[in-house]
């Protein structure tokens, strides 16, 4: 579904150019869960925003179901770590936001922004503003209002990056639940190890500096994962290999700092 291929991005500074991605392959199947991580400043964000459409590439090819370079679209839904509501909306209209751009009719409109707000559970918040729900309550709205428009490609950038654990685990639990549903295709930015590994069909380890694609690890564990997967083996074996990884990667950046 997403191809990627010999992606150069290379930014232009007052200091000079900046590689952030250089030669990067990657391919994405259809419904499949894909993690990404890597040090920070390895290009992830950046990766995100050209398949998005938000950047375009300096050379190579992003191809999203068979477009290539695409423009940003409605096939593609974008969530970050930041709070993005829009504050002056309450939770339905958050929701409902993009559909009603999109000229969707009231009772059309009514039955996803319904159906949305009982899969995250927030039915009794539906009017309140973002200003009074908690960080966990707000990305349950973007994640609601990032599904509204039904696309069927998830781009998240550390979307759970700044909430507490149990929040978080909880959010991991419900986009699990969502996607078992629809089987969307997700494209998941985590620095997190235990997270990638836990949501993951798929992981690519980058390494920085330029950011490059340095290692596809295949997540050969059976779902449902939530409840056994710490204690699986697998899991021990996968997140010692990434954590190597990325070790010296880590290394490499305290040096270059
Ligand atoms: N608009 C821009 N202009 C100039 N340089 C940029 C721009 N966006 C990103 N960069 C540079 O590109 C590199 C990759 O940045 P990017 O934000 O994609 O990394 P990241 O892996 O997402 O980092 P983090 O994990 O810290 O969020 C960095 O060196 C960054 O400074």
């Amino acid at each position: 579904m997403i191809t990627i291929e010999h992606l150069e991005k290379t930014f232009e500074t007052p200091k000079g150019n900046v590689t952030a991605l250089e030669d990067v392959n990657l391919s994405i199947d259809h419904g499949q869960f894909t993690c990404i991580v890597g040090a920070s400043g390895c290009g992830k964000s950046t990766l995100l925003k050209i398949i998005g459409g938000l950047e375009p590439p300096t050379v190579g090819t992003v191809s999203v179901d068979q477009k290539i370079n695409p423009e940003p679209g409605q096939d593609r839904g974008m969530m970050f770590q930041s709070y993005t509501l829009y504050h002056w909306l309450t939770v339905t209209e958050n929701i409902e936001f993009g559909p009603k751009l999109n000229g969707v009719n009231v009772a059309e409109r009514k039955s996803i922004v319904d159906h949305l707000i009982r899969s995250i559970g927030l039915t009794k918040f539906k009017d309140l503003y973002p200003s009074s729900l908690s960080g966990g309550m707000q990305q349950r709205v973007a994640l609601a209002r990032m599904l509204a428009n039904d696309p069927s490609i998830l781009l998240m950038d550390e979307p759970f990056g700044a909430l507490d654990a149990q929040t978080r685990a909880m959010m991991q639990n419900l986009l699990l639940k969502l996607w078992e549903e629809n089987h969307k295709t997700v494209l998941f930015v985590t620095h997190d190890i235990d997270e990638a590994i836990l949501l993951g069909d798929v992981i690519y380890v980058m390494s920085s500096h330029p950011g490059k694609v340095k290692k596809r690890i295949t997540v050969d564990i059976p779902r449902p994962r939530a409840d056994q997967i710490f204690s699986n083996r697998t899991f021990g074996d996968l997140k010692a290999e990434i954590t190597e990884l990325l070790f010296d990667e880590n290394e490499k950046n305290m040096n270059l700092a």
